[in-house]
């Protein structure tokens, strides 16, 4: 990884490194990505994951990944094969998946980017392991277990580094950061729906810029 402009992330262990929140998009207006994503850089925060959950998810990936070249920009909720090379194709400079299949592994490794997979249990951490992935979404965090289950994780396997998502709000986020197998969190409260609807990036600014402190 380099610092400054340059800011990348050519493996999963980058990734982890980019920010101590990741942002979680849920686009609706593939016009609203640019703002927003040069809203969250003011805020200091260099990373967003837009997920692949609207139709305008792949427009707003080629928006950010043409005119604000400064953020790294992920593709998330890769559920199917063809969304890697979707997401490849429009630009992201890395990809986030809820959970894994063989197929989506393949497809994942196929594209040369750098991924997040998904996973929740101790025998989907040990197999993504077995595969050389030691860099993982803990999803959906809250619900499987939160900071106590990644804690029991961290015991027998200490080499796996996880970007807990799912539930998690800036006042729990710091419980996850202080985990020595947390890299950094991932959270949708960065860019709440009401806030891009109504144009606000201020209200955006401000919220990265509190999130970029957590540590
Ligand atoms: O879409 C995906 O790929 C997901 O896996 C789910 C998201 O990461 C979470 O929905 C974000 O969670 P919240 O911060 O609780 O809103």
């Amino acid at each position: 990884m380099t610092s400054g402009d340059n800011l990348r992330a050519t493996t999963g262990a980058d990734l982890l490194a980019l920010s101590p929140v990741i942002p979680v998009v849920v686009v609706d207006d593939a016009d609203h990505a640019v703002p927003l994503a040069q809203a969250l850089l003011r805020g200091g925060v260099r990373v967003i994951e837009l997920t692949l959950r609207t139709p305008a998810a792949l427009a707003a990936i080629e928006n950010v990944a043409r005119e604000v070249p400064e953020i790294v920009i992920g593709a998330g909720t890769v559920t199917a094969p063809e969304h890697a090379e979707q997401a490849a194709k429009a630009g992201a400079a890395f990809l986030v998946t809820p959970g894994t299949t063989d197929r989506v592994l393949d497809a994942a490794d196929a594209t040369g980017l750098p991924y997040l997979p998904g996973a929740a249990t101790v025998s989907e951490v040990m197999r993504l392991a077995e595969r050389g992935l030691n860099a993982l979404k803990f999803f959906p965090a809250e619900a499987a277990g939160g900071v106590d289950y990644l804690k029991s994780i961290g015991g027998p396997i200490p080499h796996v580094r996880f970007c807990p998502t799912g539930g998690i709000t800036p006042q729990t986020a710091p419980n996850y950061l202080a985990l020595p197998n947390v890299g950094c969190v991932g959270g949708s409260w960065l860019a709440p729906k009401d806030a891009l609807n109504a144009g606000d990036w201020d209200r955006i600014e401000t919220l990265a810029r509190e999130a970029s402190q957590l540590a």
